[in-house]
This record gives C-alpha cells, structure tokens and sequence, in this order.
C-alpha cells in the first residue's frame, strides 16, 4: 500500500459519497471490506458497551481506543476512522491523541466539543466547552499530524444545546482552525440536514444512528443534499446484540444449539474471512512442501 490511511480515505470522499459503517470488532471491519464499503468506523459508544459494558461517557481511555482501533486497521485495506471523543484532553493531549491514532494506521478522527463528562450525542444534558476552546484543541491536532492528509473531523455538540445556527457558526470557526471535514450531531430534521449542507462548504458527515434524535434519512437522500460520508456507526452491533439476545434464550430453554445452525455464520465462511488457506499454505510451503501435521 503506497498511500497512507488518510489519504486513502480522502480519495474515497472526494470520489463520491461513501457509506460507512460500524465495525466493533476486526472480523466485522473484513466484512465491511468484503461487502464492497469503502471504508469503515470504530464506534466509541459500541467499543465502551462491546468491550466494557459501560454507557457511553467517556469512559473508555485513548489506549483502549487505540488498541482496538489497531486490530480493525491491520485487519482491512479500506481506510478506518475512529471516534475519539473529546481527544482524551486538552489541546496538548489532543497532540498525543492523535499521534497514536496515527501510528495504529487510523486515517482520521472525529474529536467533539462536549465537556467531560461527554454522552453519547443523542441522549440529554450535554455541555459544551467554548468555541475558542475547542478551536485550539482543532488546531493542535493539526499541527500534531505526521501526515498532513489525516482526516480531522470535527463534530460539534451545539444543536442540542445552543441551537441550529450556533452548530453552523461553530462549525465554521473548527474549519478555520483546521477541521477538514464536520460532523454536526443531532440535527432534528430533514431540513436542518439540508440547510447545515447550504451553510457548511467543506466535507460533512451525517450520523444516521438509530433511535436517537435525528431521522434516519438514506444513503441517497443525504448525498443528494450534499453529505460526502454517511456514517451507521451502531447497526451492526445492534444487530449482533439482537441475534445474541435471542441465540442465548434459545439455548437456554432448549438445551441445545441445533434449532440455532442456520442462523450462524460457518465455520467455512469464518475460516474464508480469516483467510486460512493461505496460513496453511504458508506454512507448508516452509517445510519445503511437505505435510506439517
Ligand atoms: C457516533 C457515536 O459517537 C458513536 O460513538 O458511535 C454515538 C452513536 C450513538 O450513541 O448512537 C453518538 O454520540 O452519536
Ligand atoms: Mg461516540
């Protein structure tokens, strides 16, 4: 791969809008790859529940992040981003925050302007920090960037709490601090959708997540009124908590998994995704061609 993480996903906004969905563990991240998206989302409010079973605010550390966010990158070529709350700081943690994202081979962060205890953007009692003070945490993930083409994104909190026109003039001030792309959160409507696109000139993200505040618009609808990036960031592990509802009481009053097989994923399609005919390959072909076992 010639090209860095964030360059990669660059190019594949620029393109055309893009999909992208959660993934809350790495053989998730491989079938997003392999379900043709072209890049795919670390999740903090999945990773805090998935890994920790706590709510999301604020919860999980940067090394905690950084370490999963590691596992999806090198699992995939599609370009993964990452949720990293408020940064884990203030501007000179942010620096560090996004040092190590990088490092893990993650092409971009979103970093919001919530005060600790930050929650998740669709529940209430949010406050934010100033817009001055977020601007400079912006400029300080910009300047800290080994690579110039990861992606910042900047989400801003302020719908909930100080209104529609205070997120679009927010906005603005994080992308003249450097932001390259905003993710307004919470919008309410389809015509706030709309009408932050007219306001906001760079790259948006739209974040259909489910059951939350804003409505669930589609794919086409969002990039008709100018998203470059659609972001399901908790679908798929609504889904698989679902199924494991569900497989877990089954098995419970059954006693056995057999009424279960044809909702589970083989143990071909696993070892397809894992790739595992090359492992043996490898292997054998390091004993010059001979059976290992
Ligand atoms: C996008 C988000 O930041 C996330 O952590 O996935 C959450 C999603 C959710 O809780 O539904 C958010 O704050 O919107
Ligand atoms: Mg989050």
């Amino acid at each position: 791969m010639t090209t860095t993480p964030g360059a990669r996903f660059r190019q594949a906004y620029e393109n055309s809008p893009i999909m992208i969905p959660g993934v809350f563990n790495a053989l998730v991240a491989r079938m997003a790859q392999q379900a043709g998206f072209a890049a795919a989302y670390q999740s903090g409010a999945a990773l805090s529940a998935g890994l920790a079973a706590v709510p999301d605010v604020g919860l999980i550390s940067l090394t905690e992040f950084v370490d999963q966010g590691r596992y999806l990158a090198q699992a995939v070529d599609i370009p993964v981003i990452s949720d990293a709350d408020t940064g884990f700081g203030e501007a000179l943690s942010v620096e560090r925050t996004v040092h190590c994202f990088e490092s893990a081979g993650i092409a971009g962060i979103h970093l919001e302007d919530q005060q600790l205890p930050k929650r998740c953007g669709h529940l209430s009692g949010k406050t934010l920090v100033s817009e001055r003070e977020m601007a400079g945490k912006i400029k300080a993930a910009a300047a800290a960037r080994n690579d110039p083409s990861f992606v910042l994104i900047a989400r801003t909190d302020a719908r909930a709490t100080e209104g529609f026109d205070a997120a679009v003039s927010r906005a603005r001030a994080y992308v003249e601090a450097g932001a390259d792309m905003i993710f307004p959160e919470a919008l309410q409507t389809p015509e706030e959708f709309a009408q932050f696109a007219e306001a906001v000139e760079v790259p948006l993200m739209a974040n259909m997540t489910e059951f939350g505040k804003s409505p669930l618009l589609s794919f086409t609808e969002l990039s008709q009124i100018g998203y470059r990036a659609v972001l399901f960031p908790v679908s798929m592990f609504r889904i698989a908590m679902n199924a494991v509802e569900s497989g877990l009481r089954e098995l419970a009053a059954e006693g056995t998994q057999q009424g279960l097989l044809d909702r589970m994923q083989t143990r071909a399609k696993l070892y397809e995704l894992l790739e595992y005919e090359g492992y043996d390959q490898r292997d054998r072909s390091y004993f010059g061609g001979s059976a290992t076992e």
